[in-house]
């Protein structure tokens, strides 16, 4: 397989990249850089081109260099475009026309086209969908930074703000044409993107991305990184709270400051230091960089700061690891004040040098925080809360251990490998032009938790009698999302489902024919729209005392979710039914209370994929194992069990007719379906 990568922003080399040189070199280049080191090992990969911009001027001669070889495998092409000189990313749309006309005209001068484009970030979109309409290579698309969160985070700047609109023009046009669209966390997936027209969850796969982590697990002390802190300081012994970020508006570093000039506790206990890339003069910088920095150095001045916060000039790339390894010895802490940070490469490189973390709830973040327990989110729009969640760890030795043990798991969480040999499995799949399954015969759904998944060896069989079922359609249907569901069917390797129902029922999603992604069910979301007033519902229960909202990732569009127990569900029933409000409330685990449309069930959405595969009903099985399934199971003729079965569904009075198997997990779901066709109607 041939893959060419197109990221035009910034000053990308293969080596030695100085991040924060310029407002735009940074973490989409890191990425990058290890995406294609993983990809590299990879023996089924022939060709790695990375295609940037050409640009000639002071930043350096490399990048004027045509192309640079990385490995043998590996190079990057620099692409000639109708300006010059280094141009801002929000100035790269003008280039977009002359990118493509180069890129197009170099893949003409190769020997081999390459297999599949990935863009990095809105522009290079831009132009992979026209090298798309000209040459037809299909196209994947990774963000790294959304215009819209941007705009959103920033609140000043307006999708109106001139290059936010273009930006954002190329991101619905990346959602519109791509193949296939990686996220680095459910955040990206689910919240971010929903931000706009063209969203469809199907689309997307969660690949978090790794980092050099074992560079970083490797981080010592350097007693020159140290000499450039410590020259700011008065007691360089002390703990210090460390931000590591290109100095731009949404990282949002003044508020780092401002909570640390704000609590005189903090700065008794800690030093501040902030690295904020490289800088000759101020004047120079670009992107923003020039005002953000002046900000700083203006709180600082404003809160007589002076000795206790360090803002070293340069670090060299070779120095990160050193700069958080600073820290570490001193007890310190690593702090991301950013208004919305998409992933954060930081907060991984932090954790597996050994800091726990205070970070911003919005984003990527939220993600890693809750994988690794590594440390604690804060409303980055709140500098006492940024200041009492440092102070926190700093006094705690017990939560500071807690959180750095945590982050010891970011090394095995997060692993450049695992994304590349995912990547590479999706990549395959969408170059290869497989066989359509055809129209299917009979329909499996199955729940996933404790019944498709739970059991390894159940799974390792379940996966080789599908391959053997020709005209079995087979899905799942849960009450996670669709990329909670994903996250846990490629984790496990399960078999490829069909179709996905998920987030209870309200939402179907079928697999494209390219193998790879899905497409939201519209016909469905139209159905289960009828009568449901999200809005109305959520402020009728927001009401209800006692009923928590669980956390953003779980609301949907046609899904309220609550933590409650069975008298906080009676009490939103009849508060629901006392406002006039249509609306089905599930019940599970005791503790988890789901508030649906009143025509989403996992059995009314088996019902439509049946109908819709024109099936009767004696070719559809559906499998489950807890509370959850009973009105699926309860709503169809064939309903297996498995025999790890709990809240007594064997004995519960709707499920009479289902066949309880003496297999537990997926292979109660072949036993069942075994079951079922060995029965009269089916011999027949
Ligand atoms: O002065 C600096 C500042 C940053 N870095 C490095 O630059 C990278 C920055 O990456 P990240 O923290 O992820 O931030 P961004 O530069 O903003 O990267 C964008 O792209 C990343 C990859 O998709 C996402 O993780 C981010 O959320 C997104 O904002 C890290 O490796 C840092 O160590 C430096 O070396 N020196
Ligand atoms: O801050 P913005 O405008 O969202 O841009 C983020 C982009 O800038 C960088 O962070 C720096 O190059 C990229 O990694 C990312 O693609």
């Amino acid at each position: 397989m041939f893959v060419v990568h197109i990221a035009l922003q910034g000053c990308l080399r293969g080596e030695d990249v100085a991040y924060g040189l310029t407002a735009d070199t940074g973490g989409h280049i890191r990425y990058l850089l290890d995406l294609v080191r993983a990809c590299d090992q990879d023996t089924g990969i022939d060709r790695i081109v990375v295609a940037t911009r050409l640009f000639n001027g002071p930043l350096g001669a490399d990048y004027a260099v045509p192309e640079e070889r990385v490995s043998p495998k590996v190079s990057i092409v620099r692409l000639a475009s109708s300006s010059p000189g280094y141009l801002a990313k929000e100035d790269l749309h003008g280039e977009v026309a002359s990118l493509a006309q180069a890129l197009i005209a170099w893949i003409e001068g190769q020997p081999v086209r390459p297999d599949v484009i990935h863009a990095h970030y809105a522009d290079a979109a831009a132009v992979a969908a026209r090298v798309e309409d000209r040459l037809g290579i299909p196209f994947a698309f990774t963000a790294h930074s959304l215009g819209r969160v941007k705009a959103k985070a920033l609140g000043s700047l307006t999708p109106e703000t001139p290059s936010l609109g273009h930006r954002i023009a190329a991101e619905e046009t990346a959602l519109a044409r791509a193949a296939l669209v990686i996220a680095s966390s459910r955040d990206e997936a689910e919240v971010q993107y929903a931000l706009y027209k063209s969203y469809d969850p199907g689309l997307i796969r969660v690949l978090p991305p790794g980092s050099d982590l074992a560079r970083f697990q490797a981080a010592r002390p350097c007693r020159r990184v140290d000499a450039s802190i410590d020259r700011f300081l008065r007691e360089p012994g002390k703990p210090a709270l460390l931000a590591l970020a290109r100095p731009v508006a949404r990282k949002n570093l003044a508020a780092l400051v401002t909570a640390y000039g704000e609590n005189p506790a903090l700065q008794a206990r800690a030093n501040l230091v902030l690295v904020a890339g490289t800088r000759g003069d101020l004047d120079s910088l670009d992107g923003g960089m020039a005002e953000t920095l002046r900000e700083l150095l203006d709180l600082i001045d404003r809160y007589d700061l002076y000795g206790r916060v360090a803002y070293p000039k340069t670090h060299r790339p070779e120095d990160v690891p050193a700069l958080y390894a600073y820290a570490r010895v001193r007890g310190g802490v690593f702090v991301n004040p950013a208004l919305n940070e998409p992933f954060g490469l930081t907060l991984l490189e932090a954790s597996a040098a050994g800091l726990p973390l205070v970070a911003t709830d919005s984003g990527g973040p939220n993600d890693i925080v809750e994988t690794c327990g590594n440390g604690l989110l804060v409303d980055p729009r709140a500098p006492a809360d940024i200041a009492r969640a440092c102070l926190r760890i700093l006094d705690e030795p017990e939560l500071r251990a807690r959180f750095v043990a945590g982050g010891a798991r970011a090394a095995a969480a997060y692993d450049w490998d695992r994304h590349a040999a995912r990547y590479h499995a999706l990549l395959r799949t969408l170059c290869a032009s497989e066989p359509h399954p055809g129209e299917p015969r009979q329909l499996l759904i199955c729940d996933i938790d404790n019944t498709l998944v739970g059991c390894d060896a159940g799974l390792r069989a379940f996966r080789l009698w599908r391959s053997e079922q020709e005209g079995l359609a087979f899905g799942v249907a849960t009450g996670r999302s669709f990329h909670s569901a994903m996250a846990i069917l490629e984790q496990q390797a399960s078999p490829r489902p069909q179709v996905m129902i998920t987030s209870v029922g309200s939402e179907i999603y079928h697999l494209d024919a390219n193998g790879v992604s899905y497409g939201a069910d519209t016909a469905w979301r139209a159905v289960v729209s009828r009568d449901w007033d999200r809005a109305g519902v959520k402020a009728v229960l927001s009401g209800v005392p006692g009923l928590t909202p669980q956390g953003p990732l779980e609301q949907r569009t046609h899904k309220l979710s609550y933590f409650g127990d069975a008298a906080l569900a009676q009490t939103a029933r009849a508060t629901l039914d006392a406002a006039g409000l249509a609306a089905s409330i599930i019940h599970s685990h005791g503790r988890y209370l789901d508030v649906l449309p009143p025509a989403a069930s996992k059995g009314t959405a088996v019902d439509h994929v049946r109908a819709l595969y024109g099936l009767s009903e004696g070719d559809v099985f559906v499998a489950g194992d807890s509370g959850n399934d009973v009105e699926m199971l309860r709503a169809r003729r064939q309903a297996i069990i498995v025999a790890n079965f709990s809240d007594d569904l064997a004995s519960h009075a709707a499920l009479g007719h289902s066949y309880v198997a003496r297999a537990s997990h997926a292979r109660g779901i072949i036993e069942g379906v075994a079951h079922f066709r060995m029965l009269p109607a089916h011999a027949e």
